[in-house]
């Protein structure tokens, strides 16, 4: 079965799901929130953009970073855990900023993102942009490229998302907004310290085989092959490779929300599998996609640039 349904950004976030009206209480479980323990419009009702990517402590370091960047009181350093009760994901909030951390893979994100556009919904929300700001391997390109996702496609390079539900395929589709993708392009020139670029984004469901790498516990393929596949996947379009964004683009789509995935590349998967960059360089590489986005809210919110500015790191790193 495929379902398709027409992107519709800047307004509600639509939930699509009749079951809910009839519910007395949501329970959004994993981020320890919920319609009868919570104020969530109080809580939440003015977020304009949601930033989400696998680590905790990158996103709290994102939300510090940000409420730096947006000029508000204190240091930013006690910033709360709202998903404090739970440590299945966390969450932070800094002005009209959420950051939430999703951890790895589709199954993972895919939770999160249940419960957040619920909590959105909730919330009553309007007109709310959402970021994805991500780590991948590169496929051509120089490691430390951010690229910006102009549509995610899947592991045979389809743009689309595939879920069994009550053991049936249903193919949700995977675009992203055009018109965001080049905004945050033309943003970029705000931070040329580092090339950013517009491509495809492959996401798998593993980090080892299913991205063809030869260093895992399995491999069932041989050098050759593993670069044949690489190869057609770059001369598909695909310029870098993560585990998240096809799950991300579909559900953002169908719900209203004004989408973009960013990710930074830790090497050219083209050269290597093993990551063997020093830590101090992955995190300042984690650290650029930070950096773009905050150019990017501070033009929203029309906030002057700020001169060359460092995104915050977590000590831990990607
Ligand atoms: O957002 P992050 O950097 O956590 O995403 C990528 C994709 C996988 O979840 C993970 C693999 O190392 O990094
Ligand atoms: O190669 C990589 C690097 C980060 N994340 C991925 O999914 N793949």
């Amino acid at each position: 079965m495929t379902e398709t349904t027409g992107y519709s950004g800047g307004g509600p976030v639509l939930i699509k799901n009749p079951h809910l009206d009839s519910m007395e209480e949501d329970i959004l479980y994993h981020l320890d929130l919920g319609t009868r323990t919570h104020n969530l419009p109080a809580m939440f009702g003015d977020i304009k953009f949601v930033c989400v990517g696998g680590s905790p402590n990158r996103m709290k370091a994102f939300a510090q970073f940000m409420h730096k960047e947006l000029g508000l009181e204190g240091s930013g350093e006690d910033l709360a855990d709202i998903c404090a009760g739970t440590d299945r994901y966390a969450m932070y909030r800094t002005g009209p900023v959420l950051s939430i951390s999703h951890g790895m893979g589709i199954p993972s994100i895919s939770i999160m993102l249940h419960e957040l556009i619920k909590l959105l919904h909730h919330a009553k929300c309007r007109d709310v942009t959402i970021i994805r700001i991500g780590t991948s391997g590169g496929l051509g390109i120089e490691a430390g490229s951010v690229v910006i996702t102009d549509t995610a496609v899947d592991a045979s390079f389809q743009p689309r998302f595939e879920q069994v539900v009550l053991g049936d395929v249903v193919v949700r589709s995977t675009d992203l907004d055009r018109d965001l993708a080049e905004e945050l392009l033309a943003c970029s020139k705000e931070v040329p310290e580092f090339p950013t670029l517009i491509g495809h984004t492959m996401c798998t469901y593993d980090f080892y085989e299913g991205q063809g790498r030869l260093d895992g516990a399995l491999c069932s393929f041989s050098s050759e092959k593993k670069l044949e596949y690489l190869k057609r996947a770059h001369e598909a379009g695909v310029r870098n490779i993560e585990m998240e964004s096809t799950a991300f683009a579909a559900m953002c789509r169908l719900c209203g929300l004004r989408a973009a995935v960013v990710c930074v590349t830790l090497l050219d998967r083209l050269e290597g599998d093993q990551i063997r960059a020093p830590r101090e360089v992955l995190r300042e590489y984690q650290q650029r996609p930070q950096r773009l986005i905050a150019a990017f809210i501070r033009r929203r919110l029309g906030l002057r640039p700020l001169p060359a500015t460092e995104g915050t790191t977590d000590r831990h790193g990607p």
